[in-house]
């Protein structure tokens, strides 16, 4: 589990945070165990003032293992459901939804995050 990275915020200060293009949210989709855990870092984050306008990837990691949660079952657990989104398709622009999106990769077999990058560029654009 790699969410350590997205914390770097906080080590800046409140009264220091440079400003952010992105966050990256990496869960390990094949441990459980810990998406409770994910759940109450990620949406610590989400509720955080100076990300408030940072797009957030949420990438499910490892499913290469055929027993990793499916894209519903971790979009559940992480209660992104409860968080409106642009979509897959949407461009930048609306004000009113906030981009936070879920994709399922494997890091090992370099699946999946290609789309993640891509969707991403809609708002760095
Ligand atoms: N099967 C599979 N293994 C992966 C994938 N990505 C990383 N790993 C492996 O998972 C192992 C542990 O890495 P992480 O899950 O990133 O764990 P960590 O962040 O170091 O440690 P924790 O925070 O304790 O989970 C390493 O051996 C990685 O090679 C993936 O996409 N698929």
């Amino acid at each position: 589990m790699t969410w350590e990275a997205t914390r770097l915020p906080g080590a800046f200060g409140r009264t220091t945070l440079p400003r952010w293009m992105a966050s990256f949210f990496l869960v390990d989709a094949a441990d459980r165990t810990r998406f409770q855990e994910a759940n109450e870092e990620l949406n610590g984050l989400l509720n955080e003032q100076a990300l408030a306008n940072v797009p957030f990837v949420v990438l499910g990691n490892k499913i290469d293992i055929p027993t990793a949660a499916s894209e519903d079952e971790l979009r559940n657990a992480l209660g992104l459901f409860s968080h409106m989104t642009y979509g897959r398709d949407a461009k930048k622009g609306d004000s009113s939804v906030r981009p936070v999106e879920l994709f399922m990769v494997s890091v090992v077999k370099r699946m999946g995050y290609a789309e993640a990058f891509q969707w991403l560029s809609n708002f760095l654009k």
